[in-house]
């Protein structure tokens, strides 16, 4: 049986060129590359095997990581790998470790918050791993309300130094992944008090540990916070505790781009805005934009190759039965998110683009976009995130009780995934975000000001709350003009409506509080606009490779339309489009379904997943899924004796205990 491709009839039913795909799903040719020789480095090494994590008590596991992430960076400095390389080979050896916060939020924090000077000293230090940082940010009683954080940072002229204090037990820090046994410093945000008086919050490089013996410093408490859902998943992790008992750092270590405190104890506001302090978590928020189509398209890969592989129903004259993948309501759980994976790298390559713009502008002192640069990394966060992690509960459903199996790869991926709605910014609260900008646009409609960018279609706000669906049959939904005016009237009029009950309120805020799910739909509906039209914009582009685009018409259609089926509610309730014309939108979805089908095995190898990095058997390339079940099954520890542990103390007795009652 070996080396039999189960799947390759479905691979011959293709209708466009494959390797293409892979070259637009990676964003160019340099980085499929990349992707390719860093995720085969990682499949092909012994030490990275990752099948028996889920088997794992959490010392070995943690353990188990630990050695993984520090042969990973003996490899890097082995084969000198560049920053992309390396970043790629972190992220193929697909295990949450400390590496993630030390070079995705302690190195940009230092970057984006230090001046020159604090980047020179520190960077290199963090760049050798000589140093460990983390970004310890929460605390045990305030994580969404950075404001409300409870450490205090207490300038001493005497000394020159700042006080680093938790006064609360709440003022705990509480969550940092890499604090809790590793890190050796952290960029800790704390109240900043000078000559009594409190001026917000800042961020500061504090050492925690001893660089000798990894002690806690004196005035140090530090330790992991415990277990987290799941087993293997996020458990990799050791997100941690930390208090401060009066711990003293020289005044060079807060990071001062945004405000300086002078040697007299001073403040001073440099002309950078304050939300600068905010920045590091716009630049996750972003990337995690682009983690969510990995995930997402990871589940996909697992539901869809099963879903061709299972068969079930449907056998006539002893033929062979359904495959469950033909089955329209499959298709219309399972293409859905095929579909929104690709929105979603199209979305998350966009706004890398819009990140590096409003940070070479934020350099040359343009601070114009920085408020629309917040929405769109928030909403799309949120959007992604949620539909990412709902997507994996839906792709194990799709895959029936086999998904239900650690083997599956999907319980993992979910447990280890679902954190993503809540950290970085719980997905409420940034949508909440999102609608105090779409409010604040609204407001000053008419003012002059033009909106631009994501929120220019508010410009043309009288023709958006007037006009109506010229949809007349099923295929006029193909056009993109259709498509786009339906979601720009959608977002426009919510978020309007909303302005509107708003003005009726004396008080704002009041107002903001009372309507908030409210607002946090028409938030929704003005990401979805976002993701919608930058699927239309990557069709504008060149794309070479024999039906690769036809395709892409055809998932930018599924996703699309989709939305538009599943909240027609809001359509129709805006009066854009008629029952008749969601009912055609339907028509029209159900028919790209069918055009997705042949395609959908090889749209899905379009992700070039190694098998490693799927880790699903569910999900293997050769669709060889059953042989390879049975043989997991008996890998299992309690498979390793036939009779089991506590047999002698528990079953035996109650077996016997029941043979005697039975003879009564
Ligand atoms: C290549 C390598 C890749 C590796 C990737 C690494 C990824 C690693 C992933 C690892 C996994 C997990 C890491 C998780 C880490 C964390 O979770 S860190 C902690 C994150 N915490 C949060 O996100 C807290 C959420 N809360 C907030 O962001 C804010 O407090 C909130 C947005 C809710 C604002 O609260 P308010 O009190 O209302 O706001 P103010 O502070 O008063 O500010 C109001 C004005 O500021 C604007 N604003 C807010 N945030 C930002 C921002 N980030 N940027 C720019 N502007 C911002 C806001 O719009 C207001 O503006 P206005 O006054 O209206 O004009
Ligand atoms: C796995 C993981 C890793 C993490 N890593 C880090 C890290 O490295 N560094 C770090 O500093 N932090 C980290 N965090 C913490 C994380 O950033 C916070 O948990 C997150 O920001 C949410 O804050 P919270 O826990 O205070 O939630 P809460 O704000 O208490 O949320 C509880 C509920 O209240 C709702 N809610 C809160 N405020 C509002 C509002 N204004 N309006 C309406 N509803 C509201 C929320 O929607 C939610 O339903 C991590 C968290 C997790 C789970």
């Amino acid at each position: 049986m070996e080396g039999v491709d189960y799947l390759a009839d479905e691979r011959k039913k293709t209708e466009f060129d494959v390797e293409e795909m892979k070259i637009v799903w990676a964003g160019s040719r340099h980085t499929f590359e990349v992707s390719d020789r860093m995720a085969k480095l990682v499949a092909n090494d012994p030490v990275f095997r990752k099948d028996d994590r889920v088997m794992l008590a959490r010392k070995d596991l943690f353990k188990n990581t630990l050695r993984k992430a520090t042969y990973a960076w003996k490899r890097i400095n082995e084969l000198r790998l560049s920053e992309e390389e390396a970043s790629k080979l972190r992220s193929f050896v697909d295990e949450p470790a400390f590496t993630d916060l030390h070079w995705g939020m302690f190195v940009p924090a230092i970057k984006g918050q230090g001046t020159d000077e604090q980047q020179k000293k520190w960077l290199p230090l963090a760049y050798k791993m000589q140093i460990i940082g983390c970004y310890a940010q929460t605390e045990l009683g305030h994580g969404s309300n950075v404001q409300g954080l409870e450490t205090t940072a207490t300038f001493d002229p005497q000394t020159d130094e700042f006080v680093i204090h938790s006064p609360t037990l709440t003022s705990s820090k509480w969550w940092p992944g890499g604090l809790g046994k590793v890190s050796t410093h952290g960029v800790v945000y704390a109240r900043l008090i000078l000559d009594g008086q409190e001026h917000g919050i800042h961020g500061f490089i504090v050492q925690l540990r001893s660089l000798e013996d990894h002690r806690p410093l004196p005035g140090i408490t530090v330790a992991d916070i415990g277990m987290k859902f799941g087993s293997g998943a996020y458990n990799t992790m050791d997100n941690g505790l930390l208090r401060f008992d009066h711990v003293r750092i020289p005044r060079d270590q807060m990071l001062m781009r945004v405000s300086q405190v002078t040697r007299d104890g001073k403040i001073v506001q440099s002309d950078v805005p304050r939300q600068l302090v905010y920045g590091t978590m716009v630049y996750v928020r972003q990337t995690i934009v682009q983690d969510a189509s990995i995930a997402l398209s990871r589940a996909v890969c697992i539901a869809t190759r099963y879903s061709a592989v299972r068969r079930q129903f449907g056998s006539s004259n002893g033929g062979p039965e359904t495959q469950v993948i033909d089955y329209k309501t499959q298709q219309s759980r399972l293409f859905p998110l095929l579909a929104s994976a690709y929105a979603f790298r199209f979305v998350g390559e966009w706004l890398k683009w819009l990140y590096t713009d409003v940070t070479q502008r934020l350099q040359a002192n343009d601070f114009s976009t920085l408020p629309e640069a917040h929405a769109c990394t928030a909403g799309l966060k949120s959007l992604t995130t949620s539909v990412t992690a709902d997507g994996i509960e839906e792709s194990r459903k799709l895959c029936g009780g086999h998904g239900y199996l650690a083997s599956s790869g999907l319980p993992e991926l979910f447990a280890v995934y679902v954190p993503a709605c809540t950290y970085e910014g719980d997905n409420t609260v940034l949508m909440l975000q999102v609608a105090r900008f779409l409010m604040k646009t609204v407001s000053q409609l008419g003012s002059g000001k033009p909106p631009v960018g994501t929120i220019s279609y508010m410009g043309r706000i009288e023709q958006l709350m007037q006009c109506r669906c010229a949809v007349k049959k099923a295929g006029d939904w193909l056009n993109p003009n259709a498509v786009l005016e339906a979601f720009e009237a959608r977002a426009a009029r919510m978020s309007v409506s909303c302005a509107q009950k708003l003005s009726k309120f004396s008080n704002p805020e009041e107002g903001f509080a009372e309507l908030s799910a409210d607002l946090v739909e028409a938030a929704v509906a003005h990401c979805q606009l976002i993701v919608v039209s930058k699927f239309f914009e990557k069709l504008q582009q060149d794309i070479p490779g024999k039906g690769v685009k036809r395709q892409l018409e055809v998932l930018c259609g599924v996703y699309s339309l989709h939305l538009l089926h599943k909240h027609q509610g809001d359509f129709l309730a805006t009066s854009y489009i008629t029952p008749k014309q969601a009912s055609l939108a339907n028509d029209q979805l159900r028919e790209l379904y069918s055009q997705v089908r042949p395609n959908a095995i090889a749209l899905v190898d379009a992700f070039n997943y190694t098998d490693h990095y799927l880790g699903s058997i569910l999900g293997c390339y050769d669709g060889n899924v059953y042989p390879k079940l049975y043989e997991a099954a008996w890998r299992d520890p309690l498979n390793d004796s036939v009779i089991p542990d506590g047999y002698e103390q528990y079953i035996r007795p109650l077996l016997k205990q029941q043979l005697r009652v039975a003879k009564l």
